[in-house]
């Protein structure tokens, strides 16, 4: 007998946002499996980095439903998104001027514990317990990521570009996520670095971690995800294995027929 299929981890139902008049997703039906490397692609402009603040609650959509590990979680905030198991990065990164690369990475374990809340469920000494074992986490994600020890105490901003999205990482992984999205993740990097990320995102995924990328690079989009789905205009226009999806002829109308 075989087993059934594993109900996807995300599950956005018509999604569909609005900027005053201009819709930037119209209808967007999209699952993301439970041990996917999913890409989300498409030209500039399609709608991608609006989908990925839908999925992970920056922004409300129109309409629509988004099921996430079998729960509605339709308007319960960032925070609330962060708790459920979802944690993202930005396109442009956003690291605090002032912060060592150490607080960077805490910071995105105090957006799902507060200390205050800690401190009130388990008491302060138990808090300061919690505390401890965050920062020690905090220095094993900085070598899951690449980053030794040594760079901790600096000021993230003062890395170079490629080891400040890693801290980035490190900071979204530290709230234990269940689905890590990464919004262009390889932008701006060389091919070896690109190469150093995509295996990180590969231990991501072997760590148990879903993963959702949006990236412009298609010959690493072909090799990393197993799963795609294009936007165009807002629209889904393909969704399915890499290669058929890349193989579409729609798929490359859009990319040809449009300045990327
Ligand atoms: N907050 C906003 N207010 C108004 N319009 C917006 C807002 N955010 C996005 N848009 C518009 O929605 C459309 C989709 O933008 P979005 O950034 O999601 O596309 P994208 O596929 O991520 O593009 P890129 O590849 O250039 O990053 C664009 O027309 C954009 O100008």
């Amino acid at each position: 007998m075989r087993a059934p299929s594993p109900t996807p981890l995300l599950q956005a139902r018509a999604i569909t946002v609005r900027f005053g008049g201009l819709e930037a997703v119209g209808n967007l039906d999209m699952a993301i499996g439970r041990n996917a490397i999913h890409g989300l692609i498409g030209p500039n402009g399609a709608g991608k980095t609006t989908v990925l603040n839908v999925l992970t609650g920056f922004v409300r959509p129109t309409e629509g439903e988004l099921v996430f590990d079998g729960a509605e979680i339709g308007g319960i905030g960032v925070n609330g998104f962060a708790r459920r198991g979802l944690a993202r990065t930005f396109q442009n990164i956003r690291l605090f001027g002032a912060m060592t690369v150490l607080e960077s990475v805490l910071v995105g374990a105090h957006q799902r514990f507060s200390a205050n809340a800690l401190s009130l469920v388990f008491g302060r000494r138990a808090a300061r317990d919690a505390e401890a074992a965050m920062i020690a986490r905090a220095y094993e994600l900085l070598a899951f990521v690449g980053l030794g020890a040594e760079v901790a105490d600096r000021v993230a901003t003062t890395l170079s570009y490629g080891h400040q999205r890693r801290v980035e990482i490190a900071r979204a992984l530290i709230s234990s996520p269940k689905l890590l999205l990464l919004d262009e993740p390889l932008a701006g990097m060389n091919a070896v670095e690109k190469a150093e990320i995509a295996d990180l995102v590969r231990q991501v995924r072997a760590q148990g971690i879903a993963v959702l990328l949006i990236e412009h690079d298609m010959q690493v989009v072909r090799r990393l995800c197993d799963h795609l789905t294009v936007l165009e205009y807002g629209r889904k226009l393909a969704d399915g294995p890499p290669e058929e999806v890349l193989a579409d002829p729609a798929v490359q109308a859009a990319y040809l027929g449009r300045a990327r």
